[in-house]
């Protein structure tokens, strides 16, 4: 089904580059963001072997809270993703089992060799997000930090989200400067984010600005806000997403999205910067999974209306994906 100008009209309200030096971006090439979305998409062919499309692992999932790393778990799979991993607490682990047979669980993380137990996993895996359902318990965050710093000195692509987030603003320099981090902050994790880093009031008047300086002072760390309009930045240029959504607001939908972004961060790194033509390849990532949370928040809306939940959602990624990029 071809997408009118409205259509892009209504998911770009703006794209533009970071400095004013850049002159800001036309329709035609906002559309074309979404065409370099469809670059980075592995095609489906008989010559694969599984695991190529993708291994993910998710690190989060404890007694409150086992929901959150299920959702990004399964929304990883459901983008495309062939294998996703789930590191959770030994007893939140049957638990995550229980709601779905895909999801391979390793109830290491509140284990004393919890970061040899997940870095032995490392070699095998294409992305790590590490946050959803984590919880604040200091013992799990200290191995959370182990943990990425594994990931950082293989060079494993991370998303960072919710309690993930925690662990950033109390210690940025963990993230500062890794150019494969992407952080998927929501309103509060952004303020205090925006606190810790820039020890600056967020500036409510600028949400592109704010995104901008924050992304700068970790070093061009990709930030994705998420709000009423996703803002995106890599401290060089600012993307916005204001795909059409939904007005229901449920638990969860921002991990599905920490779900879909491990995927496609995996898929555009290995695409490569040919095929986003001179974006970085984490930002048209970050668009990417945007613009298919709030599609499927769309298509869920209109089915079940105010008793949508995350899981009406997870229903539509093969249709809401299929919408944006693969018609
Ligand atoms: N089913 C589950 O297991 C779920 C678990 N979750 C987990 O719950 C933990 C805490 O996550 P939270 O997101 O609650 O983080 P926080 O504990 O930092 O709470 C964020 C707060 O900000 C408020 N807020 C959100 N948007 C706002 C806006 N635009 N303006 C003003 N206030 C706003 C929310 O009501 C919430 O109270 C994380 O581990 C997270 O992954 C959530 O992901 C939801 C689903
Ligand atoms: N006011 C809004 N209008 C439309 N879409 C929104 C709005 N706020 C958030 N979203 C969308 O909802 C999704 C999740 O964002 P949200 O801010 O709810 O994350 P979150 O609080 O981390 O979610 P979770 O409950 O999973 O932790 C994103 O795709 C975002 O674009
Ligand atoms: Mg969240």
């Amino acid at each position: 089904m071809q997408l009118g100008r409205e259509h892009w009209e209504r998911a770009f309200s703006v794209l533009e580059r970071a400095f004013s030096l850049n002159k800001a971006r036309s329709i035609k090439d906002m559309k074309n963001t979404f065409q370099l979305v469809r670059n980075i998409i592995p095609p489906l062919t008989t010559k694969k072997h599984k695991g190529q499309d993708g291994r993910i692992g998710i690190v989060g999932g404890c007694q409150e809270y086992t929901g959150a790393p299920y959702f990004a778990a399964i929304s990883a799979l459901k983008v495309g993703a062939d294998l996703s991993h789930v590191f959770c607490t030994q007893e939140a682990a049957p638990v995550i089992k229980s709601y779905s047979p895909e999801l391979i669980v390793h109830p290491v993380l509140d284990s004393p060799d919890a970061v040899q137990d997940v870095e032995k996993w490392l070699p095998r895996l294409h992305a790590l997000v590490v946050g959803p359902g984590l919880g604040r318990d200091d013992g799990l965050l200290r191995n959370v930090k182990g943990i990425l710093e594994a990931s950082k000195a293989r060079d494993v692509p991370v998303v960072i989200d919710a309690d993930g987030l925690w662990l950033i603003a109390e210690q940025p320099a963990l993230i500062q400067g890794y150019q494969k981090a992407v952080l998927t902050p929501n309103h509060a994790e952004f303020r205090r984010l925006s606190e810790a880093v820039l020890r600056d009031p967020m500036d409510s008047s600028d949400p592109h600005g704010a995104v901008l300086r924050l992304s700068q002072a970790l070093g061009n760390v990709t930030v994705v806000r998420k709000g009423e309009r996703d803002v995106i930045s890599d401290g060089r240029q600012v993307l916005e997403c204001s795909q059409e959504g939904s007005s229901r607001r449920c638990g969860g939908q921002g991990d599905l999205l920490s779900g879909s972004l491990g995927v496609l961060v995996h898929w555009a790194l290995l695409a490569g910067p040919e095929k986003t033509d001179g974006f970085s390849p984490l930002l048209v990532a970050a668009f990417g999974a945007c613009s298919l949370t709030r599609q499927c928040s769309h298509q869920a809306f209109q089915k079940h209306g105010r008793s949508t939940t995350t899981t009406d959602m997870v229903a539509e990624v093969g249709p809401a994906f299929a919408r944006l990029f693969e018609s």
